[in-house]
């Protein structure tokens, strides 16, 4: 199979690339290709599908967002383009070949009320323009049919880019404690590990056309912000103290939603992927950070 993925340089596109690299040949059943922003700008709708046309890949992976939350809530023009239009153009484009459509969203959708993890079938409410313009995309999607696949995820982490691990470690190196917010609940996930779920994702919706939909897929336990921070300092053995405080201590331009937790159920049955436990994904994370 080859698959063509957007956002060459970001977290989960970079994790593609380590599996690719880590698999000798063939054993990933797939060859891909990776776009970046210079090749394909994600605010032209049109690049998007001409370069699914051109180059007439067998499944695409869209792993290209406008992740950044709190810039978002004054640029959502911008957001809106890249997270719900590219993705509309895309989905229509790949439906029109008739090839699988994989895109990533958030827990984000969500107003984080309530303590029971969010079931793909519960009706999510954005709380910023990050979360609304991530939405859009995942309705257009829907719109577009075809073999599309929509999986939501949470608090994505690994070696590469930004993320809240390589804060945490950055922070550590001049501070002896933080102050942590401790009352946001979700479940940290590796991009390692959505990487290969895509991947699944991909050759699966090739094979079985019925298993198009929408998927959550996050990593387990769900733990607050402050816990993850510990568990990272603790893995990296690094003595720094993480004090929790209430999200209204920790004033931020977008508002976070409080419950994050997200029910994968679906997901596990429909293509045997479990939720990866993060706390071991970590240390993999923590080892190439040190290795970097
Ligand atoms: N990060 C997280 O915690 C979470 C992420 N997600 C979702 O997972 C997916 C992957 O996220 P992640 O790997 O963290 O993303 P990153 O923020 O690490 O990377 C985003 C990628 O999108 C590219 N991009 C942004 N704007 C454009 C544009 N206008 N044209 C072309 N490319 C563009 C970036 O390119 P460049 O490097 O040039 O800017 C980069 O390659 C996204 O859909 C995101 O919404 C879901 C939950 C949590
Ligand atoms: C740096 C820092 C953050 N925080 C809090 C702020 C926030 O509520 C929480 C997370 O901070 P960040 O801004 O790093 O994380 P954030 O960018 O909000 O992460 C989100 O990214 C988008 C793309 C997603 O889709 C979400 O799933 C989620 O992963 O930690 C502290 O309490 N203390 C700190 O020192
Ligand atoms: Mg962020």
């Amino acid at each position: 199979m080859h698959i063509l993925v957007f956002g060459r340089t970001g977290q989960v596109a970079r994790a593609l690339q380590d599996l690719m690299a880590a698999k000798p040949d063939g054993a990933l059943a797939s060859t891909l290709t990776f776009l970046s922003r210079e090749e394909v700008d994600l605010t032209d709708p049109q690049a998007c599908s001409d370069a699914i046309i051109a180059r007439a890949p067998d499944a695409v992976i869209n792993a290209a967002a406008y992740t950044g939350v709190d810039a978002a809530e004054t640029d959502t023009d911008q957001a809106h383009k890249v997270n719900a239009e590219a993705p509309s153009a895309m989905a229509r484009a790949c439906a029109s070949q008739d090839i699988p459509f994989v895109t990533i969203s958030t827990d984000y959708v969500f107003d984080g009320s309530g303590t029971a993890p969010w079931s793909p079938d519960d009706s999510p409410q954005p709380l910023g323009v990050y979360g609304y313009s991530k939405l859009a995309g995942e309705k257009a999607v829907r719109a577009a049919g075809g073999r599309f696949a929509i999986l939501r995820t949470s608090w994505v982490f690994s070696a590469y880019g930004q993320n809240f691990v390589k804060t945490m470690l950055r922070l550590a190196e001049t501070r002896d404690s933080l102050t942590i917010v401790g009352d946001q609940i979700g479940g940290p996930t590796a991009a390692a590990d959505i990487a290969a779920a895509c991947l699944r994702l991909a050759q699966c919706l090739a094979a079985d056309p019925d298993r198009a939909g929408l998927y959550h897929f996050s990593g387990t336990p769900d733990v607050s912000w402050a816990d993850f921070a510990r568990e990272i300092f603790r893995q990296a053995g690094v003595s720094c103290m993480v004090t929790p405080i209430s999200s209204a201590d920790y004033p931020t331009v977008a508002k976070r939603p409080l419950n994050s937790r997200m029910e994968c159920e679906l997901t596990a049955q429909t293509f045997q992927i479990e939720r990866p436990d993060w706390t071991i994904s970590l240390a993999h994370v923590l080892k190439q950070l040190e290795q970097a």
